[in-house]
């Protein structure tokens, strides 16, 4: 075995504690298994409120610092997602580094859950980018510490509608705070990403009589939900540029950024990508100065982890969409909040929550 040292100066300066996502993590777990090829983190932000509940998202990584970066906000923003849905879970999180189309394997993923077995159900997995139920059945066989399988292995089935209808609520929401009213009807409504949670949003907007256009990378999905809705492609060069009401961000995160935020023509957005502000505060109050109404992204997508929940909790359907259906109550209580105490959505989102987490340290340490 061939180990190196390097310099002081070769080395990146605090690598884990000391990144700004860090965020008092309580542990962060790094995973490698050389037959199956497995990379993973995990991390565990907090558990004040129960187990760190959250999904695992495969992807290909430029490097591991923005792996772990992904990783640290993504189990972060759990936290804040269970607390202000009033669940009584912590957050956690967990990346593969590799491509899921050609690398996963059903001996990398049983791996695995071989690393979320060891922590002994301080976090439970599910499915996130990357990841389909019947991954969560195959690391279901090396550990209980999972949610998200399939419905004929006793879980709740492809949380993705779910988060889809949460997201739905919520736009609505936040259109009826902007506009006066919650029908979609009519509005020009975008949505980037047409993967799970994309498809079932668009099919949640049509139905509605909103006028959806649609973008992704991957060409066959777009043709398939075009044909399957009859909504429009998106075909130009910078979809930041283009005249809408609404952004549905449901690809990946950072898309609300210095570079975007400027061009950004909509009045409204709400989607299901985690952490859509590249910097929360920065571009949280930038939205704010504009006039966008930003519906929080860890309050509006909950409704994946309402329905992972179901399966620790044993609830019914009926109880998973009337808690979903509650996220439009949240969102309009947030913005109303928002805008009576002067700060951004984001702010208000994460006070409440942060709210709920003290109140219950307090209990707990009493
Ligand atoms: N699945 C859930 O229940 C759930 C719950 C909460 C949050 N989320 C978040 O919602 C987002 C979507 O989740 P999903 O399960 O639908 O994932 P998915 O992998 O099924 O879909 C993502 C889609 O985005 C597309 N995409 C990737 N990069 C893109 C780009 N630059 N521009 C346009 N499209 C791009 C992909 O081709 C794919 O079709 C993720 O950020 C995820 O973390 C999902």
């Amino acid at each position: 075995m061939l180990t190196e040292v390097k310099t002081n100066k070769e080395l990146k300066a605090d690598p884990v504690f000391g990144q700004l996502s860090f965020d008092d993590h309580e542990q962060v777990v790094f995973c490698s298994d050389k037959d199956t090829g497995l990379k993973a983190i995990i991390g565990i932000h907090n558990t004040t409120l129960g187990p760190a509940l959250g999904g695992t998202r495969m992807w290909t990584y430029q490097n591991e610092w923005e792996a772990l970066n992904d990783v640290l906000r993504l189990s972060r923003g759990m936290t804040y997602k269970s607390a202000i849905t009033g669940l009584n879970l912590g957050g956690g999180k967990a990346v593969i580094i590799g491509d899921a189309k050609t690398q996963k394997t059903p001996e990398l993923m049983k791996k695995f859950g071989e690393y979320v077995h060891s922590l002994n159900g301080r976090y439970i997995t599910a499915e996130d980018v990357g990841m389909e139920t019947s991954d969560m059945d195959l690391v279901r066989e090396v550990t209980p510490y999972v949610t998200g399988i399939s419905e004929e292995k006793g879980g709740a089935g492809n949380p993705s509608p779910v988060t889809a209808y949460g997201v739905f609520m919520g736009m609505k929401a936040a259109a009826k705070y902007k506009y006066g009213t919650d029908l979609l009807e009519g509005k020009q409504v975008f949505v980037q990403g047409i993967g799970h949670v994309g498809e079932a949003l668009v099919e949640n907007l049509v139905e509605e009589g909103a006028i959806v256009t649609i973008a992704d990378i991957n060409q066959e999905r777009l043709e398939a939900v075009r044909s399957k809705y009859g909504v429009t492609i998106y075909e130009g060069n910078d979809i930041y540029t283009e005249k809408m009401d609404i952004y549905a961000p449901c690809a990946l995160g950072a898309t609300i950024n210095d570079d975007t935020i400027n061009k950004l023509q909509a009045k409204v957005i709400a989607g299901a990508a985690n952490n859509q502000l590249a910097n929360e505060v920065k571009h949280g109050q930038l939205l704010q100065e504009k006039g966008i109404v930003y519906a929080p992204d860890f309050l509006i997508n909950a409704g994946g982890i309402i329905n992972v929940y179901a399966e620790l909790e044993s609830y019914n359907k009926a109880e998973i969409m009337r808690k979903t259906e509650n996220i439009y109550n949240t969102t309009l209580e947030i913005l109303n909040h928002a805008d009576v105490n002067n700060m951004t959505s984001n702010q208000a989102a994460l006070a409440l929550a942060q709210k709920r987490i003290d109140t219950r340290k307090l209990e707990n340490n009493s």
